[in-house]
């Protein structure tokens, strides 16, 4: 079942995890990948507000091609103590960041925009879930790490893939660890008159 599209729906994202969540939620969208260097911005920013301006950044770089849609860009990162991780890029950095994620909390936070070339109207929302990690020894860092499993994805980890063994407790929304807080996006996207659950008469 799908919701019934008010208007175009854009997702600007190269994430095949946001693509199966949006499908999963009986949204309509096509996909137009946002191409920006994420490395120009701070990794210094509080990371609400990283979040906030990369899922701005890519939804803007998308939109100017939209006139008629509505574009949805997102961001997601772990934020441990004051430090953001991103994607390890290698072996070695997916081993220190489960290392420094393991027997403990962090803080999942993505934020998602939506917006258009022609309309005032900018939505962007942030959602930060809690998540604890069990105590890992080296054998099961180094066995998920050899799995690549944790290359693409921030902080590590998939807690919707092999990764949920690592996941001892969670709090908040877990769609929004997996890249995209469905509940609050359907939320943004009615708000905005984009989808409804009901045809006008
Ligand atoms: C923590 C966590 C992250 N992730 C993923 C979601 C995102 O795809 C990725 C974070 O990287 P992002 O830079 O947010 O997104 P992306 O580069 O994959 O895609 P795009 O910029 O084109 O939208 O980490 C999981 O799949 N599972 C998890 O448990």
């Amino acid at each position: 079942m799908k919701t019934i599209n008010k208007e175009n729906i854009i997702l600007a994202s190269g994430s095949p995890r946001r693509k199966e969540l949006m499908i999963q939620a009986g949204i309509d969208f096509k996909i137009h990948v946002a191409d920006i260097d994420e490395s120009k911005v701070d990794p210094g920013m509080a990371p609400e507000n990283y979040v906030g301006l990369l899922s701005k950044t890519k939804a803007q770089a998308v939109a100017v091609n939209y006139p008629d849609a509505w574009t949805i860009g997102a961001d997601t990162i772990v934020a441990v103590d004051d430090t953001i991780l991103g994607k390890p890029t290698g072996h070695r950095q997916a081993v220190a960041m489960l290392s420094r994620l393991s027997n403990r909390e962090h803080n999942v936070f993505t934020a998602f925009t939506i917006t258009r070339p022609d309309a005032d109207d900018v939505v962007t929302r942030f959602v930060n879930t809690r998540v604890r990690f069990k105590a890992l020894s080296n054998d099961e860092i180094n066995w998920y790490a050899d799995t690549k499993e944790p290359y693409d994805k921030a902080g590590g980890y998939g807690i919707q893939g092999i990764g949920a063994f690592l996941v001892k407790e969670i709090s908040g929304s877990y769609t929004n660890v997996v890249g995209l807080p469905v509940c609050e996006l359907i939320d943004a996207l009615m708000y905005l008159g984009a989808i409804s659950f009901k045809e006008e008469k």
